[in-house]
């Protein structure tokens, strides 16, 4: 949050390095820098992305949910996701399961449609909190402008990079296709005494890409090939980018969507709130989640390759979607196997 100072990341834990990218550089086609790029997604699916612009946005963003996050609990309900499988719109701390046993979570949420953020001032999707539409037109709209020309220029370096026909990511991410695109402003409450409660479970993202502002601690990625969790710091300035299921689909793996969960910001950042903001990426609802065969002989390649991964997943990207969610729901939940159901291409049942 802008006006609030809370203590350095402790610089005794272990943080697990990311690479730095800088956005201009991949703007203007520099091949070094997309290399690096190429690099971070395809073995951790993580990387920084800094010099990205939309800092400023991102304040607002803070803003806007601070005031959401205040209006009264039966307000607040109003706009609730339901157990139906929507994820627009206002999430209740302990609304998830963080895992199969049936944790809850611990954290609140405001989802805005990408739909609706841009349909403005006509309403597309649903109807928001009334400090949503006090903030859209200064805030939401342009956060979600930037972040989706932000997105899209990483989509097609990718497109370009998998061997695939020129507009083959873009006709799955049309900006006018409703789809789940959103952005989310997340709080976690302070959380200084043990035990540690998993904020957000151990999950891999739905989309395609997630763009995500972090000031405190609290954000692990689940280190390729090994049991542990790691820390990732965040740093002034600096986005953390994601890869998520989709993109993992439609390149027969070759991208990489990781697990990662949320837990309390270590040290004495624990006892604040924690406040983080996304935009994800995701394709058009009518898509199909499947490997580009057809499209690109090296996803064609690559999915000969790993004949023990299923890139078939015979649903659209809504389907994808609303079943994850729907299941992560704890008025949903009927025992361990929701939260299985819930899971997205990395699903491993011991991750929490
Ligand atoms: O708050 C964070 O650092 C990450 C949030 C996240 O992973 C998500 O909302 O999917
Ligand atoms: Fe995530």
């Amino acid at each position: 949050m802008p006006s609030i100072h809370f203590p350095e990341f402790p610089a005794d834990i272990p943080t697990h390095p990311l690479l730095v990218i800088d956005y201009p550089l991949l703007v203007e086609g520099n091949e070094a820098e997309i290399d690096k790029l190429w690099g971070a997604a395809t073995k951790l699916g993580f990387w920084y992305l800094k010099n990205h612009g939309v800092d400023d946005l991102a304040e607002g963003m803070f803003q806007m949910a601070r005031e959401t996050m205040l209006l009264p609990m039966e307000e607040k309900l109003r706009f609730e996701q339901g157990d139906g499988g929507n994820s627009f719109g206002y999430k209740a701390a302990g609304a998830n399961a963080v895992d199969a046993t049936g944790q809850p979570d611990t954290v609140e949420f405001i989802n805005v449609a990408k739909d609706d953020a841009l349909a403005w001032p006509q309403q597309a999707r649903r109807a928001y909190p009334s400090t949503v539409y006090a903030h859209m037109e200064e805030t939401v709209t342009p956060f979600v402008k930037k972040s989706v020309e932000v997105n899209d220029t990483i989509l097609q370096i990718f497109n370009d990079r998998l061997g695939l026909p020129p507009d083959a990511l873009k006709k799955r991410h049309l900006v006018d296709e409703y789809s789940g695109s959103e952005t989310r402003v997340i709080k976690n409450p302070p959380s200084p005494q043990a035990p540690l409660k998993v904020a957000i479970g151990a999950h891999t993202d739905f989309g395609s890409l997630s763009f995500l502002h972090n000031r405190l601690g609290g954000l692990q990625v689940l280190i390729p090939g090994s049991e542990d969790w790691q820390y990732i710091k965040p740093l002034p300035g600096h986005a953390i980018c994601n890869v998520g299921d989709a993109l993992a689909l439609f390149s027969g793996g070759i991208l990489r969507s990781n697990l990662h969960r949320v837990v309390p910001p270590p040290g004495s950042q624990a006892q604040f709130e924690r406040w983080s903001l996304v935009y994800f990426t995701r394709p058009g609802n009518s898509v199909q989640l499947r490997a580009l065969v057809e499209d690109s002989s090296i996803v064609a390649d690559a999915v000969a390759r790993t004949p023990d991964r299923d890139f078939e997943t015979g649903c659209t990207s809504l389907e994808w979607f609303t079943r994850r969610i729907k299941n992560q729901r704890m008025k949903n939940r009927t025992g361990p196997e929701t939260w299985m159901n819930s899971r997205g291409t990395e699903h491993r049942a011991e991750a929490a």
